[in-house]
């Protein structure tokens, strides 16, 4: 295996030092050093950043592999500088057993561009009926912790009542898709006086909120951790805001797009801009900033949901909901939080890597840039601005709601246990041992 020596990249808040990468470690840290026969990576002026770690990913794979397969999903979580992506159980057949998420986390494994780390789902087929297998899929090789039916709220309270007290015996976390499903059937958009004026059924604010409010008191009740995905709202953020306060172990993500993003824009009847929760009001998107910057929200999480041409390209009613976002992650989260100056440089690693991992409990992901560490490492330009062309991407699918839009930042090389997946903005051949 090649020795990589990053040369003066700039780790997190100091003068720029050397890494030397060496059998899957950080070997060494520091100015000037010395590596004969290491391939030497200029990084010059770029940012030094820990592997990032994704807690919500659709991969499709199995059942949509027109959309997406865990091969060129986690080539677009590479070329967006991750290391480590929680594919979502959504698949079809649902990953709802030992079987299904082995075989998915395998595929990560064999691909060599990104870990897999499979969700399970928490009800047999997502169904919300009975639970699913969650001991089995915890013992399994892929040692699952994170339980989801996300696309779909487990809406039962004394279902997910078991699966909170159920995932407790292997330190496990339930992460719900906050959804009351009477107050959003048929929804289309978020409802405001904007989805009454276009004739589109509005999903309400208090449809989430309901939902997050519900489980954390769960949460307390059965001393178990809960985490929430996707949110969206300035209540929901004031809800885990309270719960936290309150001592409850809950953690809350929220996306990209829920960060830059806000409702105004469905004005075009364009499908591309319908997501899961729907775009928000320019408060909410203030509200979820916030919410970042002082840490109610923990962590940013892309929800990469790709979809085929044809589940977008058509009425607005009829569009599947859900965008792609692995590599546009990073950029997004420069041009709202950090070149806004409500984030450093460090909290971003924090958000997008210690904490997810530590969340999902991944072991060898999400660890400080120190000798000694797994050379999970990305190599990030601030000062590049690229523009977003959806068929300039890894992923499957197009659907990304950037389109034409100048970003921020530039992905310039990732590393995973030392060995490059991308190199130069490229995508390399991946890690085989
Ligand atoms: N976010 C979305 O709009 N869609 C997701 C499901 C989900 O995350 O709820 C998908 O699987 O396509
Ligand atoms: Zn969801
Ligand atoms: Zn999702």
């Amino acid at each position: 295996m090649t020795d990589h020596l990053l040369r003066r990249a700039r780790p997190l808040g100091g003068d720029p030092v050397d890494l030397l990468l060496s059998d899957g470690l950080i070997a060494a840290i520091g100015p000037d050093l010395d590596a004969p026969g290491a391939t030497v990576v200029d990084a010059e002026g770029l940012i030094a950043l820990p592997g990032l770690v994704d807690l919500h990913t659709h991969l499709r794979e199995p059942g949509r592999e027109d959309a997406e397969t865990v091969l060129t999903g986690t080539q677009s979580a590479a070329r967006g500088g991750f290391t480590c992506v929680h594919a979502m159980a959504n698949t079809s057949p649902v990953a709802d057993t030992a079987g299904v998420v082995e075989q998915v986390w395998r595929l990560g494994r064999e691909g060599g561009f990104c870990d897999v780390q499979p969700v399970g789902a928490v009800t047999v087929g997502l169904a919300g009926e009975r639970l699913a297998e969650l001991g089995a899929m915890a013992d399994s090789a892929a040692g699952v912790r994170v339980f989801s039916d996300d696309g779909i709220c487990v809406s039962d309270a004394v279902l997910m009542r078991r699966a909170l007290e159920y995932v407790k015996a292997f330190d496990g976390v339930v992460a719900q898709h906050a959804q009351e499903p009477r107050l959003t059937e048929g929804a289309q958009m978020n409802e405001s006086a904007l989805s009454g004026e276009l004739g589109l059924v509005g999903w309400p604010a208090v449809a989430e909120e309901a939902i997050i409010a519900r489980d954390v008191l769960l949460a307390e009740h059965v001393g178990s951790r809960l985490h929430v995905c996707h949110l969206s709202t300035r209540g929901s953020v004031e809800i885990v805001r309270w719960a936290k306060s309150r001592g409850i172990d809950v953690t809350a993500e929220v996306t990209p797009h829920h960060l830059l993003l806000t409702d105004d824009l469905v004005r075009s009847y364009d499908p591309i801009y319908k997501v899961n929760p729907p775009l928000r009001s320019a408060d909410d998107v203030a509200a979820v900033r916030e919410g970042l910057a002082d840490g109610t929200i923990d962590i940013v999480a892309t929800d990469h949901a790709p979809h085929p041409m044809e589940d977008k390209e058509c009425e607005f009613a009829a569009a599947a909901f859900g965008m792609i976002g692995l590599e546009t992650a990073l950029p997004i989260v420069q041009q709202t939080m950090v070149d806004t100056g409500a984030l450093t440089w460090e909290q971003v690693a924090q958000v997008l890597s210690a904490r997810p991992a530590r969340i999902g409990r991944v072991e060898g992901h999400g660890r400080p840039l120190a000798v000694g560490e797994p050379a999970n490492v990305v190599l990030h330009d601030p000062d590049a601005t690229h523009t977003v062309v959806p068929g300039d991407t890894a992923s499957l699918s197009r659907n990304t709601p950037y389109a034409g839009i100048e970003l921020p930042g530039r992905v310039v090389a990732t590393f995973l246990r030392g060995t490059p997946t991308v190199l130069s903005g490229e995508l390399t051949e991946g890690v085989h041992a």
